[in-house]
């Protein structure tokens, strides 16, 4: 960190000094050699022999994070006086259910928005099948750029567009900026749920009343239901120095780790099958978790349809020191599971209000484990490649 207080001078002090940068600046390809370099797979194996989406997670907030520094790169400095924490992870979607440890993987990512001091990532990962990669993930992150100590702001490069496709990509990256406040804005934490909403929950509860008693304390679980409060799962973990990335405090990709395993264990032991990760939306890293830290994850299945089942899981952290707990992250995991399971009953005004948002979160996935229609940036001809 001492080293790192020095890069301030190399800070701009506003965003017009900054030269802008192409999205093929920052566009960079990795690959992970699951299938040349067996030694690798032990990493990354699950027992059911696929890859660990956890793992995965951990790659793409490392992804996001280098291609935000290749987008601000000095190329006169040995260092980026810039740290980039990752605030948002707005949506990942999956178009297989599984994928095979044995196969070469490889990513690709681009900054494709830029704010005064955010940036929006776009990533993908393919996986080879025969001599082709085909498309298997879609991810949209959001970065900020601190100073060199990782305390204050930091203006980011402007972004040029050079072709009607990168614009369009710009426009995306603006209305998802839109579509963030709104749902914001929108949210149970500050608004009454709508008619329709207030509508399903009433109706909710009017199946759960005993129809022997005139009361409405009564309540009865409907068959094949569970009540929200019996889909709970919790555990613990001490944050200790080998997770923490470059700024010396715990790097997000293992904090999403340890909170997408956790929700898969309640997704697996509420539906009684192995499911299956189809979309992740909406992680907000609200605050920077230090070494040293407790971190309390809560996971619970706060809305189930059909095959599937919205997971919501809520991380806390607590110093040794002191009792209080303060939230630093919520998660919102969509699994599929291989047969059809059973639907979760709020019973609380607390806990409906917890159905709703796991209902929102549910109908803003794109489309459940099919490939997108999207498209594909290729920066080496600059077209753009339905899928
Ligand atoms: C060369 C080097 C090699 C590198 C190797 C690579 C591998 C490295 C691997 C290491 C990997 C390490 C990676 C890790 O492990 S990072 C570890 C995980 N992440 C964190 O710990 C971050 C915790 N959160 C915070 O610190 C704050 O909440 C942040 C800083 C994020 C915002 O704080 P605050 O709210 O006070 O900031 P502000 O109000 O001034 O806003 C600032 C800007 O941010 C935009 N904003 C804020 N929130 C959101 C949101 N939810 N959605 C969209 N945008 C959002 C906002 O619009 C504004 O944009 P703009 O209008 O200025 O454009």
């Amino acid at each position: 960190m001492e080293e790192r207080k020095l890069l301030h001078s190399f800070l701009a002090k506003s965003q017009d000094e900054l030269p802008p940068r192409r999205m093929k600046d920052s566009y960079i390809e990795v690959l992970l050699p699951l299938g040349s370099e067996p030694e690798l797979r032990e990493k990354y194996l699950t027992v059911q022999n696929t890859v660990r989406f956890g793992r995965i997670l951990e790659d793409l907030d490392s992804l996001g994070v280098l291609t935000c520094y290749m987008h601000n790169k000095i190329h006169s400095a040995k260092m980026s006086p810039l740290s980039i924490v990752t605030a948002l992870v707005d949506k990942i979607d999956m178009c297989k259910k599984s994928l095979s440890p044995e196969q070469d993987i490889k990513f690709s990512g681009h900054v494709s928005w830029v704010g005064k001091t955010s940036m929006e990532v776009k990533m993908q990962m393919f996986q080879l099948h025969g001599d082709e990669f085909c498309p298997v993930l879609d991810a949209t992150f959001v970065m900020v750029a601190r100073d060199s100590e990782n305390k204050g702001p930091a203006f980011v490069n402007p972004l040029i567009l050079e072709s009607p496709e990168e614009e369009e990509l710009f426009r995306q990256g603006e209305l998802n900026k839109g579509r963030r406040i709104a749902f914001s804005s929108t949210s149970l934490l500050k608004m009454a749920p709508s008619a329709e909403e207030g509508t399903t929950i009433h109706e909710m509860f009017l199946s759960t009343l005993d129809p022997k008693t005139i009361s409405f304390r009564s309540r009865v679980l409907p068959p094949n239901a569970v009540w929200m409060e019996n889909s709970k799962l919790k555990s613990l973990e001490i944050c200790h120095p080998q997770e923490r990335n470059i700024f010396n405090r715990i790097f997000g990709g293992f904090l999403m780790r340890k909170a997408y395993e956790l929700g898969w264990a309640t997704a697996c032991s509420f539906g009684g099958s192995r499911p299956f990760v189809v979309a992740v939306d909406d992680i907000m890293f609200q605050k920077p978790v230090e070494v040293g830290s407790l971190l309390f994850l809560s996971s619970q299945v706060c809305f189930t349809q059909n095959n599937y089942i919205q997971v919501r899981v809520h991380s806390e952290v607590a110093s040794l020191q002191e009792k209080e707990h303060t939230t630093t992250n919520v998660f919102h995991f969509t699994f599929m599971s291989e047969k059809e399971v059973p639907l979760v009953f709020p019973k609380t005004y607390g806990e409906s209000m917890l159905y709703l948002d796991g209902q929102r979160h549910f109908n803003s996935m794109s489309g459940p484990a099919t490939v997108r229609k999207d498209y594909l940036w290729n920066p080496r001809n600059t077209t753009f490649v339905e899928n």
